[in-house]
């Protein structure tokens, strides 16, 4: 847990957290110490001896002096430290996921940043605010007590001793359990927590295949689940918290039960059997709290460790010093290979390179690899083998803020923030002035869906965009890119095939954006494909063939074969060889 704590508040606060555990452990030694003295005081005043207990009395007073000064230290740094997670935690989870591989995002690693995020974090406030204190005093006061009573009595020391080997394995035992029916129960939540989503998400294709009423099964199935699973927790976790409590009790009968036996053997006095029977009440007491919060322990444990997991991912290797574009509006691959799993290349032996300020159209069958082309080229995945060199550096020695400088990105599913229109353009360049966004607007085709809004261009869009149709979303996005400006765009045509009159504008875009820009298009329509400077076939994840329309046509290759077929069908996406026979 504490190399969790560690992790999670980051190598700034590590000397705060040491400095804060040094205090917590100094704290619980001197309560036990403060506990040990009782038993003189005890002793000399049950038998008369006043100086003796005034002594130790005075003894006393200075343990307890320092416990508490002890105390008000821990209490206070674990305050601080509990601040700094409340006030900085949601910050550092932020920088850091922005800074992982985009193959980190999966739905399920998505739900659990979620529930880590808020759940997590107020669990790591929790831990310095209400369990480290009881758990390490529970642990470090008893043990404490243990060596002064070896002191005292060494044995009903001995029985002490002896007693932890069995509340350690009790304790172990009982949080073993509960962490694993905590960690199924997590697994349940987090399914049933990404079920709703999807039910909710998928509203529209549940109710076209009327399955809006009859309700929907995953999501019932996984509600069910997260209910067994609170079930199973609850039965497995409370006999086993008995036992870690009755365990806790057996070793104090025991120590009852040795003491009176001494007594009866006259091996000590009666007054000093109660007074050590007061010290081993100190004893049993911090451990039953202890035992008491292991279900609690194993849970915030499980939190801080799918926390400290998060941050525990590598982030996308960042050069040590960025390198400098030399081709400005350039794109190579030499030899690119590349899965997503890579036992299973998407992309294989890829070459390919893309002069500044011309326009090249990638086509081919679905899943043939044309978007992982454009993710390799913006760096969300690292090649296997090869290089992808933008602006002639290797995307690897940019650095992520470089290589967002050279490259826009206009993709088939576009994101658009719940702010206004104009905020939504404006992220493309901050600090672009109103006629810059105005212009940019006014090429992407925005300006005719801003005159039609109520509040214009400070409408908000809602999550997503989803106040606006797709291809409004599309054009959107292209403002975006224009206003941005960046040497190199990448776009993918596939949402331009909407009406005339979105075509209309993204074609228009696209000629302005070649003016001043390199472009590498996911092409659907034909003016692109023909307009291209080059196109790039890709079959399998191999370029199959390259040239311009002209050239594709002479080759009477696998692109003239689509381009003979599509003059006797409507559509004209390129199929595999495969779906081909
Ligand atoms: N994030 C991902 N994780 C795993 N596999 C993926 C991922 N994205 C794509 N793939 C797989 O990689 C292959 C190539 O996908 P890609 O999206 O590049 O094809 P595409 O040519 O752009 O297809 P489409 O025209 O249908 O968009 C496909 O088999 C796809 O299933």
């Amino acid at each position: 847990m504490i190399r969790h704590l560690a992790t999670i508040l980051g190598p700034q606060h590590r000397g705060a957290l040491r400095s804060y555990l040094a205090w917590l452990v100094g704290y619980a030694v001197l309560e036990g110490l403060a506990m040990a003295f009782l038993v003189p005081v005890l002793g000399a005043v049950l038998s008369g001896d006043t100086g003796a207990a005034w002594r130790w009395l005075g003894a006393l007073a200075v343990a307890v002096l320092a416990t508490c000064v002890a105390r008000y230290q821990q209490a206070m740094q674990g305050f601080r430290l509990a601040l700094v997670t409340l006030g900085t935690l949601h910050r550092r989870l932020g920088d850091h996921v922005a800074s992982l591989p985009l193959g980190w995002f999966s739905s399920e690693k998505v739900g659990r940043l979620s529930r880590s995020a808020t759940g997590g974090t107020f669990m790591v406030t929790n831990v310095f605010a209400h369990l480290l204190t009881p758990v390490v005093s529970g642990v470090v006061t008893p043990a404490t007590v243990a060596v002064a009573m070896l002191v005292l009595d060494w044995r009903l020391g001995l029985v002490m001793v002896l007693a932890a080997p069995l509340l350690y394995l009790t304790h172990r035992w009982s949080a073993h359990w509960i962490g694993r029916s905590e960690q199924q129960r997590d697994a349940a939540d987090a399914l049933a927590g990404n079920r709703v989503v999807e039910f909710a998400r998928n509203q529209q294709t549940l109710r076209a295949f009327g399955r809006g009423a009859e309700g929907y099964a995953p999501l019932e199935e996984a509600i069910d689940g997260r209910g067994r699973a609170a079930g199973r927790m609850l039965t497995e976790t409370m006999p086993r918290l008995l036992a870690s409590g009755l365990a806790v009790q057996l070793s104090f009968a025991a120590l009852v039960a040795v003491g009176v036996a001494l007594v009866l053997g006259s091996a000590i006095e009666p007054v000093t059997l109660v007074a050590l029977l007061a010290l081993a009440a100190r004893f049993v007491g911090p451990l039953t709290e202890v035992a008491g919060l292991s279900g609690m322990v194993r849970m915030a444990g499980n939190d801080l460790r799918r926390l400290a997991e998060i941050f525990d991912e590598e982030p996308l290797a960042e050069p040590a010093a960025a390198a400098e574009v030399t081709r400005p509006g350039e794109i190579e691959f030499d030899a690119v290979r590349f899965g997503y799993d890579p036992a299973n290349p998407v992309l294989r032996d890829v070459s390919l390179r893309v002069p500044p300020r011309t326009m090249t159209a990638v086509v081919g069958a679905s899943g043939s690899g044309k978007t992982t082309i454009t993710r390799l080229i913006m760096r969300f995945f690292d090649v296997d083998s090869g290089v992808v060199r933008v602006g002639g550096a290797d995307v690897r020695e940019l650095g992520t803020a470089g290589l967002a400088e050279q490259v826009s990105l206009v993709m088939q599913d576009v994101y658009l923030f719940d702010d206004t229109l104009e905020a939504n353009i404006r992220i493309g360049r901050p600090a672009a002035t109103d006629e810059e966004l105005r212009e940019a607007a006014r090429l992407a085709g925005v300006h005719e869906i801003v005159e039609r809004l109520p509040q214009g261009w400070a409408t908000p869009v809602g999550e997503g965009g989803a106040s606006l149709s797709g291809g409004e979303r599309q054009r959107v996005s292209v403002a975006r890119a224009v206003l941005k400006g960046a040497p190199i765009v990448l776009l993918d045509e596939a949402t331009a095939a909407l009406d005339p009159e979105n075509e209309r504008y993204v074609q228009d875009a696209l000629r302005s954006l070649m003016r001043t820009s390199t472009l590498v298009v996911i092409a659907h329509k034909l003016p692109t494909v023909v307009a291209a400077d080059q196109i790039l076939v890709l079959d399998d994840g191999r370029i199959a063939e390259r040239g311009t329309h002209e050239e594709l046509l002479a080759a009477d290759g696998r692109y003239a074969e689509f381009w003979n077929r599509r003059t006797r069908s409507r559509g004209w996406r390129l199929v595999s060889a495969e779906q081909d026979r």
